[in-house]
C-alpha cells in the first residue's frame, strides 16, 4: 500500500486493480472479505476507544493505547494490521464485553459496496453485537454480495428490505449505537434518490457533522469507501449532492479516491481510515497484459 497521504486512484483505476489482482491471484470474494473483516476490525476498536472516553466501561487492558492514541490525536490509521481484535484481548468468547449487547445498523445497497456491509454484518455479530441490516435497493445483484448475503442469512441478524416494507425505517425502535452506510461506494454517480435518500436523511439525523461522536454520544456513524451519495472522483464542488452520507469515519479501501483529498467535501468524511485489502498496486501496474 503506498503511504503517501495524498496518494489517490480514481474509481476506473481502482477497477482496473482490482480485476488485475483478481486475474493474478486475490479473488474479487477474498477482496471483499479483506474489505468486510477490516472495517468491522477497526469499528470495534473505535467502539471499545469511545466507550474507554467516555467511562462508562474501564476497557483500559483492552484497548491498544497506540491506537486509542492515533484516534484521539485525528490521524489517519496505517493499516488493519495495527489493530487488535477484541476476541484476542480480554472479552469473552463472544467478544462481548458489555452488560448490554450494542445495536448496529448496517444499510446495504445492491452493489459489492452492500457486499463489504454484508461481510462486516456476519463479523460483528459474530463479536457479540445484535445487527440488522436493511437492505436499501433490496436484494444483491453480484456475485460476491450474494454470496454474503447468503452467509448472513442463517445467522441471528435482523434483516429488513427497504423495497418490501415502506415503513422499516419508521419501525426501528432503538437508537442504534453504531450505524455503518454500505449503500454505495465507487461504483455510485449522481444524487441519491428513493429508499437511499430516505436512509441517508435517517443517518443524518444522527450525525453532527464536524463534531466529534466521541464525545457528542449517539450513534457512530462508519461509511465504507465513500459516504453514499458522494461520487468517487468528484472533483467539482458543484456536483455534490449536499443529501449524502455525512459520517464520523471513513474506512477508504486500498486508496483515496479523488474526492477524499477535496476540501469541500472533507465535512462529509469525518475522519478517513486507508485500509488495506492486499492490492500491491505498483506490482499490478506493471504486470503484462
Ligand atoms: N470490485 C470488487 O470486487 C471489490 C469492491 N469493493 C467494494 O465495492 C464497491 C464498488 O462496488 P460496485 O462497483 O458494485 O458499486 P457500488 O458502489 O456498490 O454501487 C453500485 C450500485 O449503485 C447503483 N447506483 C449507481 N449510481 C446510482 C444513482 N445515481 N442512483 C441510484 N443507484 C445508483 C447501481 O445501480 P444500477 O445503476 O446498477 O441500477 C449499483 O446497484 C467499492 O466501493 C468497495 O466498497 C471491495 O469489496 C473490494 C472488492
Ligand atoms: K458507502
Amino acid at each position: 500500500m503506498n503511504k503517501n497521504r495524498e496518494h489517490f486512484v480514481t474509481c476506473g483505476q481502482m477497477r482496473i486493480l482490482e480485476k488485475r489482482a483478481d486475474e493474478n491471484g486475490l479473488s474479487y470474494y477474498q477482496m471483499m472479505e479483506t474489505a468486510g473483516s477490516s472495517a468491522a476490525e477497526i469499528i470495534l476498536e473505535i467502539d471499545m476507544y469511545r466507550r474507554f472516553i467516555a467511562g462508562k466501561e474501564d476497557v483500559s487492558d483492552t484497548v491498544n493505547s497506540k491506537v486509542a492514541e492515533t484516534v484521539y490525536v485525528g490521524k489517519s490509521i496505517k493499516s488493519p494490521k495495527s489493530y487488535v481484535s477484541a476476541e484476542n484481548k480480554g472479552c469473552d468468547e463472544k467478544g462481548d464485553w458489555s452488560s448490554r449487547r450494542k445495536n448496529v445498523l448496517v444499510f446495504c445497497g445492491k452493489g459489492n459496496n452492500g457486499g463489504d456491509g454484508f461481510v462486516t454484518a456476519r463479523i460483528l455479530c459474530n463479536k457479540g453485537y445484535e445487527v440488522t441490516v436493511i437492505l436499501v435497493d433490496g436484494k444483491p445483484v453480484t456475485s460476491n454480495s450474494k454470496i454474503n448475503f447468503s452467509l448472513i442469512e442463517d445467522m441471528p441478524i435482523t434483516i429488513v428490505d427497504m423495497k418490501e416494507n415502506e415503513r422499516a425505517l419508521i419501525e426501528l425502535r432503538e437508537i442504534p449505537d453504531i450505524i455503518i452506510d454500505a449503500i454505495y461506494g465507487t461504483g455510485f454517480q449522481g444524487a441519491l434518490n428513493g429508499n437511499a435518500l430516505k436512509a441517508a436523511i435517517y443517518i443524518n439525523n444522527f450525525s453532527k457533522g464536524s463534531s466529534d461522536s466521541t464525545c457528542r454520544g449517539g450513534p457512530i456513524i462508519f461509511a465504507l469507501d465513500i459516504p453514499s451519495g458522494i461520487s468517487g472522483d468528484l472533483i467539482n464542488e458543484k456536483y455534490l449532492d449536499h443529501s449524502c452520507v455525512c459520517a464520523d469515519y471513513t474506512i477508504v479501501f486500498h486508496a483515496k479516491k479523488p474526492v477524499h483529498l477535496q476540501k469541500f467535501a472533507s465535512g462529509y468524511f469525518g475522519r478517513i481510515v486507508v485500509c488495506d485489502i492486499g492490492i500491491d498496486e505498483e506490482r499490478l501496474w506493471n504486470v503484462e497484459i
